[in-house]
Formats: C-alpha cells, sequence, structure tokens
C-alpha cells in the first residue's frame, strides 16, 4: 500500500517536472506567466472561481500576451491587441481542433466520414434562408404554442435552455430531415437531447489533466467507446428509424411518380443526392452521423442566445413594451396564417439591436479556444509552440470603452440601434461568432430563428423573472451559461 503511494507520487513529481521543463521550452520566447503559490495547482483557482479580477490583474502586469497554468496545463490567454491574429491565421490556430479535445466527434460520430460541415451548410442550407423562411416560422410557432402552453393564469418557466433546445430543435429538424418527421416528439427529444449531452462534454472542467496533460480526452473517450456516456449511441436509433422511414418512402414515390415526382427539398433529400443515392447499398449509420454533426453547432448555440435574450428581458420588462409596437408594426406585414415575409426580418431593428447586445454580454470572460497548428511568432514577438491552448480574452474587448460606447458592461437593448450593425455583424468589438476566414457562418441563419421566435413570444406574452431582480449568467470558470432561474410567463391582453 505505502509502496503504491510512494511510488504515484515520484510518478507525479516527475510527470510535473517533464511539464515544466516543456513550459520553459528554452528555443521560443514564450508569453510570460504570473507567478504561482502551489505547484500542479497552479493558477486553477484563480482562474476558475474569481476569473474576471484574475485575468484583469494579469493582464495590468503582463500586457495582452500571457499564460496561465491551469487543469495541469499551461494555456495562452490572447488581450485585444492580438485577437485578429488568432482569427486570421487559420494555418497556425484551429478553433475545430480545440473543440475535438473537449468533444471526441471522431468517437461519438465515427460513421459520419469525410465531410466539411461549413461547405455544406453553404451549398444547401445558407444559400436558401429566404426560402426556408415560412418553414422556419411555422414550426418556430407550433413549438412555442407547445413548451409555452399556459392558460390564463401565469406561469413559472425554469431552465430556459433546457426548453429553447427542445424549440429550436423544431425548424433544425424540419430543414434537416423534413417536414414530416419533424412533427414526430421523438425526433425533437433526440434532438435536444444529443444536443444537451454534447454541451456536458464542454461543461465538465478537465481534472484528470491535473495528472498527466491530455488524460481527461483519454478517459472522455473510453467512456464514450464503452457507452457509458455516448449521446449519440443513445439517440442514434431514433435518428436512424425516422431517416429509414422517408427514405423508403421517397424512394417508392419517386419509382411511383417517375420524372413527375416532387423531390422534397430539406437536407437529408441534398445530401442524398450528393453522395451518389444508390437505394441498394445506402449506409444509415453514416447519414444518421452526418446529421448528428450540425445538430449541436445550430442548437446549443441558438436556444443559449434565446435564453439569455429572453432572461435579459424579463430582467428588465421596462424595455418590453417598446419592443412590442415594434412588432406589432412589423405584424401588419404578416400574411392571413400569421407569416412574415422574409423581409420583415430588416424591419426588427430595435428586437436585432437587442439580440445583438445580448450576445455581446454574454458573458464569458475568456473563449473561442484554439489549438496551435504548429509555433507561432506573434507580431509582437512572443512566440507559442504547436498543440498549444489559445483561448481568446472576450471580456478585455467588451469592457472596453472605446469599442464598445459609454458604460460598456451595462445591458442596453437599444444601443446598436442608430449604429447600423445587425446582430450578424462580425467587428473587431464584437466576437460571438468568431471572425475571420472560420467565422461562423450558420449567423444570419441563427439570427433569424432568434428574431422569428422573439416576435412572437413578445406579441403574447408578457414575462418578468420569478426572483423580480436581474438574474445574471450561470458561470461555469471563465464560461457564461444562461440562467436557470425561472420566468414568470403570462399571456398578453391584446
Ligand atoms: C447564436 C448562434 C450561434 C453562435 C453564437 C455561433 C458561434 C460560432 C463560433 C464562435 C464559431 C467559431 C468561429 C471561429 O472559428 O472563428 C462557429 C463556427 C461554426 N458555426 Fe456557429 N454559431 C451559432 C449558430 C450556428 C448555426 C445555427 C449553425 C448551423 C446551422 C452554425 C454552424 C457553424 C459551423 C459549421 C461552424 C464552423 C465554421 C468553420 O469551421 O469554418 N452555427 N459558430
Amino acid at each position: 500500500m505505502y509502496q503504491s503511494i510512494i511510488l504515484g507520487s515520484i510518478l507525479l513529481v516527475s510527470l510535473y517536472i517533464l511539464k515544466r521543463v516543456r513550459v520553459r521550452n528554452p528555443k521560443l520566447n514564450m508569453p510570460p506567466v504570473p507567478r504561482y503559490k502551489i505547484p500542479i495547482i497552479g493558477h486553477t483557482y484563480s482562474y476558475f472561481f474569481n476569473s474576471e479580477e484574475f485575468f484583469k490583474q494579469c493582464k495590468k502586469e503582463h500586457g495582452d500576451i500571457f499564460s496561465v497554468y491551469v487543469w495541469g496545463q499551461v494555456r495562452t490567454i490572447i488581450g485585444k491587441g492580438y485577437i485578429h491574429e488568432i482569427l486570421a491565421r487559420d494555418e497556425a490556430f484551429s478553433f475545430g481542433r480545440a473543440f475535438l479535445k473537449r468533444v471526441p466527434y471522431d468517437v461519438l460520430l465515427k460513421n459520419m466520414g469525410i465531410i466539411d460541415p461549413a461547405i455544406l451548410l453553404k451549398d444547401y442550407i445558407f444559400c436558401k434562408l429566404s426560402f426556408y423562411s415560412e418553414r422556419m416560422q411555422k414550426s418556430l410557432y407550433s413549438a412555442t404554442q407547445k413548451h409555452f402552453n399556459i392558460g390564463d393564469q401565469p406561469k413559472v418557466f425554469d431552465n430556459l435552455y433546457h426548453i429553447m433546445t427542445e424549440v429550436i430543435s423544431s425548424p433544425i429538424a424540419n430543414i434537416f430531415i423534413g417536414e414530416e418527421e419533424s412533427k414526430y416528439d421523438e425526433i425533437i427529444t433526440a434532438f435536444a437531447d444529443f444536443t444537451s449531452g454534447i454541451s456536458i462534454f464542454l461543461m465538465v472542467p478537465p481534472f484528470l489533466d491535473f495528472i498527466y496533460p491530455g488524460l481527461h480526452n483519454y478517459a472522455i473517450r473510453v467512456i464514450v467507446k464503452s457507452g457509458l456516456f455516448n449521446p449519440a449511441a443513445k439517440n442514434r436509433d431514433a435518428l436512424i428509424k425516422h431517416i429509414k422511414k422517408q427514405v423508403c418512402k421517397r424512394l417508392q414515390e419517386k419509382e411511383k411518380y417517375g420524372n413527375s415526382w416532387k423531390r422534397p427539398d430539406d437536407f437529408l433529400q441534398d445530401i442524398l443526392e450528393r453522395d451518389g443515392f444508390d437505394a441498394n447499398n445506402i449506409n444509415y449509420a453514416s447519414l444518421s452521423d452526418k446529421i448528428f454533426v450540425f445538430l449541436f453547432a445550430s442548437i446549443h448555440t441558438t436556444a443559449g442566445g434565446c435564453a439569455n435574450v429572453m432572461m435579459d428581458l424579463a430582467s428588465r420588462p421596462q424595455y418590453i413594451q417598446e419592443l412590442y409596437e415594434e412588432q406589432l408594426e412589423v405584424h401588419k406585414e404578416a400574411d392571413e396564417n400569421g407569416i412574415l415575409p422574409f423581409e420583415a426580418l430588416n424591419n426588427m431593428k430595435k428586437l436585432d439591436s437587442c439580440i445583438r447586445e445580448s450576445l455581446r454580454l454574454a458573458g464569458h470572460i475568456v473563449t473561442l479556444e484554439h489549438l496551435t497548428l504548429k509555433d507561432y511568432t506573434f507580431s509582437n514577438g512572443l512566440q507559442v509552440p504547436k498543440d498549444r491552448i489559445i483561448n481568446i480574452y472576450t471580456d478585455d474587448v467588451y469592457e472596453d470603452e472605446s469599442l464598445q460606447g459609454p458604460n460598456p458592461k451595462s445591458f442596453e437593448p437599444f444601443r446598436h440601434v442608430d449604429a447600423n450593425v445587425p446582430a450578424s455583424k462580425l467587428g473587431k468589438n464584437y466576437l460571438p461568432f468568431g471572425g475571420g476566414k472560420h467565422a461562423c457562418p450558420g449567423r444570419h441563419f441563427a439570427i433569424n430563428e432568434i428574431k422569428f421566435f422573439m416576435h412572437n413570444f413578445i406579441l403574447n406574452f408578457n414575462f418578468r423573472t420569478k426572483s423580480g431582480k436581474i438574474e445574471e449568467r450561470m458561470r461555469v470558470g471563465p464560461l457564461a451559461f444562461p440562467s436557470s432561474n425561472g420566468i414568470i410567463i403570462e399571456k398578453r391582453v391584446k
């Protein structure tokens, strides 16, 4: 027993020393590392429990680029002066590779094959935003009716993020696997459950990396492979069942109607045709994983964005009336079924500004994790090695008056109305969608969804926080998530 403890301790200390040697790579002009008191723990405590103050202090002492020692590894933090280098140099910094270190998609979606999600989405979905607008509105409207089904009495809703993953899963299912299958609760639950499952990978801090860098990733891969926690395996059967049903139906109809068959418009049909559809050899596991890969990117982010906008307004109900008046005016453009023309989105100026403000103040202190693909020298001469985790110090951007205007951290929903900067417009003072070549290609799609959802929500309901106070974001270390506290919703008397 004692022997194992002694051996274990020697191993830990050796690993620690080895890691420190790597931190001080003598060949590179590395960013400064602030002093820390406890070996192995390093800056982890301040990073996790006092991140806002900790990073302010680090920046004050060390400038725009510095490294911190957390979860047993060194990561480099990039302040506002150098963020553009990370976003512009995709040969050196990768958001996707850093994401894979946290979420093992290669194991979760092992049947996916090689695809470029951004290109597929651009080719098949984002070029048809106006075409999909009516379906997006209808499915958002019916999902809202279902999930915010209240009578004449006010009702409390807790955990908006959870509810919104179900609401947003509805238009996503409609556009990705078709109108018919999106009507099944089983599919909506599978989409939402997969999304919430993946978000857990991002929320769990990599404790095991204290023992050895990379051990956390190794452990989660084992857990996923063993099936102990695998949101894709859990929901794959449901997705395959519905895809199969659709594919069989489409094959039969195509056979029956020949050239007069009206091909359904959705992503499923697009990728079937793109992959040289062989009716006798359909790989359903591969098809389902190709759909899964888009779900987290499109549902988690948009549901979180919606939940934040709702909570920000519920916290400040004094702004809702002005937004209501704007939506009433916009709604005059709706047809007899309540469907707005695509162009009506441009007239929701105040709502758009409010959404931009909510995304701007999402609350992360550092975020947009990237991984270095090679040794890199910043324009100030500091260097980082290959395989280094890089975090962008977003709070540095959002608390800067010269970039944001007066009271930069206060939520002012109409701050952007006159500035002609819609919520989807990227800028060096606005980073929710990243930037550069890999800036989120789904941002217009996402903002449209949030606007259509909020349009109906504001027209139909009054809402306020249950606590009667401003609800802040839920903080997990330097990251922020929508508050899970309740809001009270009641039907608007028209
Ligand atoms: C409010 C909602 C959303 C937010 C905040 C968001 C945020 C982001 C961010 C920060 C990135 C990384 C950008 C970078 O590397 O610089 C990204 C990438 C991406 N997003 Fe979004 N996103 C949202 C909605 C969506 C939606 C609805 C879709 C798809 C329908 C989508 C698809 C993607 C894809 C495919 C990428 C990878 C782009 C690439 O690597 O080239 N996103 N998103």
